[in-house]
């Protein structure tokens, strides 16, 4: 372990910074290299000085302690519930205690993965139908933004899991409200000054008008299942019926209405941007790594030839689990997340007063050399069971660890899987040459400018099929920089009319 205890020091060392702003400028410059550099220079635990404090955990051990052993002494930090509640109320996310504990064993029995394998036809379905249109976007030569492509796709499966059909005619204006309603949690989060939402600026008007047609959407959807006897097989059920239905196992209270929509706006929340995130940098994966995409193809050919995939197929499909892990590892949507102890607490040697806000960073947890080889290198088979062993249970945390774990594993990791397969098994998907691939470390690690592409159908989809022409493998990027570029200017977006982006300006007609 890095950054060893001094005798007599009781606080982690750290960055000087400026007077009174400490790195607070640095910070909002560039969070990711602010955090690298500091890491490589003081150690696994960091303390930044400014106006608001902040400690920089990395260990896998100091994540072990915070996230499973000592748990109950870490919740999120007030401010952090605060400003995401104005969104999604009091949900699995924004509550703590006894509150967080009663929703969470209400509704974890519903995200196992058993009963979510229902689900897996529809997220076939869903990525069946993108890449119809794919195939007509691959017949012009045009361009599509993978991250835009990505973030409707995931969209579409959580309201159609959640809702079933109920949501698909509005879909496009309340998917919009759905990004309006992260967009605005995302400046909060990191914005200097908290405008509270009842001063009428443009960014809270609109804001607000979103939020007051999902309220409405939710209500009225809850309202008409409360309306109608239960029907049917819990085989056909979409997820707020479950989770209507289903009471704490504790007290054997079912949720009211407005529980049920905090929950909802929770889920979508918390579930549709992360595993967006997640497709849209496998996508350039799929572009510049081509001797790794191609044994997933391959694999993926052979489980299934040009059949859809089933919930039967994904186990076999071991080679394209380690690619997604490996994507995982170097793209933690969740770049960071943020704890607060109660009480006062020793990691690693140093004090850790109540009250102190501690940022987990799963993105240099990922890249330490202490852990990982070559933490850059782009290597799936570092999954294999003869390579993981030995490597610490908490050293790999995409989604987190301990009681609050990610909720949604399960799903995320199917539905990773089946979009991956469905993708491989038609396309091949090329970079488009010059465009910048820049990380931006937001709420989850977006690419800035898009990941822009162009797309090639697989010929006779056999498991020996190959591109016609391999695509050059561009550089990665550097763990130390947000601004990893491939060079030169981004294209501008192409016109094409079946594209995601002109489904969404009204230039072509809607996929959902
Ligand atoms: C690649 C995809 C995903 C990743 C990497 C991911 C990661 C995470 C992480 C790191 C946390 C802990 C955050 C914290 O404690 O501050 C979390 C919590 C959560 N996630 Fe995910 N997530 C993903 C997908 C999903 C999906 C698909 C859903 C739901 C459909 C979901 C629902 C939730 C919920 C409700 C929580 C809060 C759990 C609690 O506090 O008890 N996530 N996720």
């Amino acid at each position: 372990m890095r950054g060893r205890p001094v005798a007599g020091r009781r606080r982690p060392p750290g960055p000087r910074g400026l007077p009174l702003l400490g790195s607070a400028l640095d910070f909002r410059r560039d969070p990711l290299r602010t955090f690298v550099r500091a890491w490589r220079d003081h150690g696994d635990l960091v303390q930044f000085r400014g106006p608001v404090p902040v400690v920089l955990v990395t260990h896998p051990d100091h994540l072990k302690h915070i996230l499973v052993d000592n748990f109950a002494n870490y919740p999120h930090p007030d401010d952090f519930n605060r400003k995401v509640r104005v969104s999604v109320g009091q949900g699995l996310v924004t509550t703590e205690g006894e509150v967080w504990q009663a929703q969470r064993r209400t509704v974890a029995p519903t995200f196992r993965k058993e009963p979510l394998e229902r689900f897996a036809g529809v997220m076939v379905d869903s990525a069946a139908r993108m890449l119809e249109r794919w195939e007509r976007v691959a017949r012009y030569g045009e361009v599509i933004d993978a991250r835009t492509e990505m973030q409707s796709l995931t969209l579409e499966i959580l309201a159609r899991c959640l809702f079933r059909a109920d949501w698909s005619h509005d879909a496009l204006e309340l998917g919009r409200a759905v990004g309006v309603q992260l967009e605005h949690i995302n400046s909060k989060l990191i914005a200097v000054a908290d405008i509270p939402e009842r001063v009428p600026t443009p960014r809270n008007r609109r804001f607000r008008q979103a939020r007051t047609l999902l309220d409405d959407t939710v209500y009225r959807l809850i309202a008409e299942r409360r309306g109608r006897p239960a029907e049917g097989e819990a085989e056909d059920e979409d997820l707020l019926s479950t989770l209507m239905r289903t009471p704490d196992p504790e007290t054997g209270h079912l949720m009211t209405d407005e529980q049920l929509r905090d929950q909802v706006m929770t889920l979508f929340i918390a579930g549709h941007e992360t595993v967006a995130a997640t497709l849209s940098w496998i996508c350039h994966l799929l572009s510049t790594r081509p001797a790794e995409t191609e044994r997933a193809r391959a694999e993926v050919l052979a489980v299934l030839g040009d059949r859809p995939p089933a919930k039967e197929d994904l186990p076999q499909l071991k080679y394209l689990k380690m690619f997604i892990q490996e994507a995982l590892r170097l793209y933690p949507p969740l770049w960071q997340v943020a704890r607060m102890p109660l009480e006062d607490d020793v990691l690693g040697g140093y004090d850790i007063p109540a009250g102190s806000f501690l940022l987990l960073s799963t993105y240099i947890t990922h890249r330490n050399p202490e852990f990982w080889d070559n933490p850059e290198g782009f290597d799936p088979e570092r999954f294999t069971r003869e390579r993981s062993a030995g490597r610490p249970r908490y050293a790999y945390v995409p989604y987190v660890a301990g009681p609050r774990n990610c909720v949604g594993l399960a799903f995320a990791n199917m539905e990773l899987t089946i979009v991956v397969a469905s993708i491989l098994q038609r396309f091949h998907l090329d970079m488009v040459p010059g465009h910048p691939v820049v990380m931006q470390p937001d709420i989850s690690l977006r690419a800035k400018h898009g990941i822009r592409m162009t797309l090639r159908p697989v010929t006779g989809r056999g498991p020996a099929s190959t591109p016609a022409a391999p695509p050059a493998p561009s550089r990665e990027p550097a763990a130390e920089s947000s601004e990893a570029l491939v060079g030169g200017e981004p294209k501008p977006a192409a016109g094409c009319p079946y594209s995601r982006e002109a489904a969404e300006s009204g230039g072509a007609p809607a996929a959902l």
